[in-house]
């Protein structure tokens, strides 16, 4: 069934008990464009058969569950921040039901990247590593940097996070290196350098290094510096909190309704392509 764009849109949270698909699920709440119609986790999670909106002491009627198709009945878009296998999972059931996506999940490999574009052809995707418009714009910044910045500078990525992250360098900073990268007409892959430890020799020229911190509550801080000779420049963005990216993916899931099949990024979803 086609929805109106003037009724909400009937999302679907993945991931509903961890740190993001709360504060989606609080997003979703505060909204008025988007309604809670599904909201999946894992088999064996404490959340299974609660309410969904428990949490902030509200009901949505919408239960957790771990069935697949049963979160999905009737919804527009799954808005998915898991593991790379469940989003892959996951992507699976909604090309076949036609249910849209918006995945923020992080830290796939090269071939389940290739099976999300495989479900692309079936149905329209937001992927992004990061749905705040201020890691957007400042990718974008860094488009321009890299460009002003080709010779003479050391390229460095400093990111940080939370303690209980699982993949790094963050998917935030692989997307930094590879804006970065091909602004300058050169691939990511032939540059990065990953660690460094013990007798490295001197820095090549042209690589483009990765450092990643984890600690305590740290929600996200990005560094990109340029160093040169006599002067450096350093472009950071920092979340305090995760709102933005809940933000940011609700304006994505609104901004599906009605595209047609494809592989999409917050570069089109806030037209900064
Ligand atoms: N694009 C963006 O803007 C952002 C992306 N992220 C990314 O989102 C992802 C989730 O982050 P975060 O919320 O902090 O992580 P959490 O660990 O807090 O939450 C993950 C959720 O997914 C569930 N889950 C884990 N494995 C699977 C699976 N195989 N299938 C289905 N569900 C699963 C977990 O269930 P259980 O608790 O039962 O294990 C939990 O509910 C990460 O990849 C992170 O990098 C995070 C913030 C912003
Ligand atoms: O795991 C997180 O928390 C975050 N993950 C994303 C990433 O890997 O870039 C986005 C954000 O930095 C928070």
């Amino acid at each position: 069934m086609t929805v109106s764009s003037t009724q909400p849109r009937r999302v679907a949270i993945a991931g509903a008990n961890g740190r993001m698909g709360r504060m989606l699920i609080e997003a979703v709440a505060a909204s008025e464009d988007c309604r809670l119609a599904g909201a999946l986790d894992l088999a064996g999670s404490s959340a299974l058969g609660q309410d969904a909106m428990g949490f902030l002491g509200r009901s949505s009627g919408v239960l957790v569950t771990g069935d697949l198709r049963t979160g999905l009945a009737g919804c527009d878009v799954l808005i998915d921040f898991t593991r790379p296998e469940g989003t892959l999972a996951h992507a699976a059931v909604c090309a076949e039901l036609g249910v849209q996506m918006v995945i923020g999940t992080t830290g796939f490999s090269d071939a389940q990247r290739a099976q999300l574009d495989a479900a692309a052809q079936k149905i329209a995707i937001v992927l992004a590593p990061n749905m705040s418009v201020g890691v957007n714009v400042t990718l974008k910044l860094l488009e321009l940097a890299a460009r002003s910045l080709d010779d003479g500078y050391d390229i460095e990525i400093i990111e940080a996070h939370h303690k209980h992250k699982v993949d790094a360098p963050s998917g935030t900073a692989l997307k930094m290196g590879e804006v970065i990268a091909q602004a300058q007409g050169t691939r990511l892959a032939d540059r990065a350098v990953y660690e460094r430890y013990g007798h490295t020799g001197e820095r090549k020229a042209g690589s483009i290094g990765f450092a990643t911190v984890r600690g305590g509550d740290i929600v996200g801080d990005h560094t990109v510096l340029f160093a040169g000779t006599g002067e450096r420049v350093e472009i950071t963005h920092r979340s305090n909190n995760r709102a933005g990216y809940a933000q940011g993916s609700l304006r994505a899931a609104c901004w599906l309704a009605g595209r047609s099949s494809g592989m999409y990024d917050m570069f089109d979803v806030l037209g900064l392509r």
